[in-house]
């Protein structure tokens, strides 16, 4: 086997294993891996299992090449594989990603379930790489694709801009639009991802998705938790939500101590074999 394929709520990661196949990952080449003509396709891609004192290590990149800190969608996906592929038969377990470790638990293999605890919060424009003086991100205007938002920006495992759309229609266009225009805004200093967000009730959140590095995506576990750390925040939602994305829905939970707590399904999608052409082009370059 040269690669895994897996998916929660259809965003959409390939896994390779250092163990078991060559592959140099570099941007050029998740590019190629991720895309969807050229490659296999994908959100983005986990390399691992790594070595850790305890528990396992892990990279996580976008589709674009770029590495991100933590995923949580991603980190439920490794979990889920280093099960099934005999890495361990624990059910609760640490990964450790470029954010830091995340305690993930395999919740229940025949659906599927699984949960990760993505660590603490922050809305501080410095954790969140936001110009400017240093200040909590809390209904910060921003003028972004002509028009004016109100915004709670939020880091957790990569940076968030969570932007309500009350009284308008959140969809796939506006998500694309916006998405991209806040991404690669001027205040962010390392581009952004972006959800816009419907507050059904106190109880359930409804987000669209556009992420640095991947783009329009059907789910993001970060940005779902985003979601509701910000919603939180701002007095309109409790400690326990439901996520809804285009893809299908998650759990977030937020502890008194601030841990940040997703859970929902992820299932794998194939194995595979790279063709001789394209395997021998992952597999060489030289990392810098
Ligand atoms: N889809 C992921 C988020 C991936 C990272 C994000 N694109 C970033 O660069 O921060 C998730 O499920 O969290």
């Amino acid at each position: 086997m040269d690669f895994a394929k897996y998916e929660a709520l259809g965003n959409d990661y390939i896994v390779i294993d250092p163990s078991i196949t060559g592959f140099v990952p570099l941007p050029e080449n998740v590019r190629l891996a991720c895309d969807r003509h050229h490659g296999l396709g994908g959100d983005g891609l986990l390399y691992g299992p790594l070595p850790a004192e305890e528990g396992f290590r892990l990279l996580t990149f976008n589709a674009d090449g770029s590495e991100c800190p933590q995923s949580g969608n991603g980190l439920r996906i490794f979990a889920r594989y280093l099960r099934e592929s005999g890495h361990t038969d624990a059910d609760a377990f640490t990964l450790h990603s470029s954010a830091g470790p995340a305690t993930v638990r395999v919740v229940d293999l025949d659906s599927g379930t699984v949960s990760a605890a993505l660590g603490t919060a922050s809305l501080d424009s410095r954790a969140v790489g936001a110009a400017g003086p240093a200040r909590t991100l809390l209904r910060e205007p921003l003028l972004a694709a002509g028009e004016p938002w109100e915004v709670t920006c939020v880091q957790l495992g990569g940076p968030h801009c969570v932007i309500p759309v009350a009284g308008r229609i959140a969809d796939e266009a506006l998500a694309r639009t916006v998405g991209a225009a806040v991404r690669d805004h001027a205040m962010f200093l390392d581009r952004i991802n972006v959800e816009l967000l419907d507050v059904i009730d106190r109880e359930t959140l409804r987000i669209e998705i556009f992420e640095r590095g991947a783009g329009y995506t059907l789910a993001s576990g970060s940005s779902a938790c985003a979601a509701a750390v910000a919603t939180h925040a701002l007095g309109l939602t409790g400690s326990r939500v439901t996520v809804r994305m285009p893809g299908g829905e998650v759990e977030v939970g937020i502890g008194e101590d601030g841990t940040v707590t997703l859970t929902g399904v992820v299932r794998p999608v194939l194995r595979g074999r790279w063709a001789a052409g394209i395997g021998q082009r992952l597999a060489e370059g030289a990392l810098a």
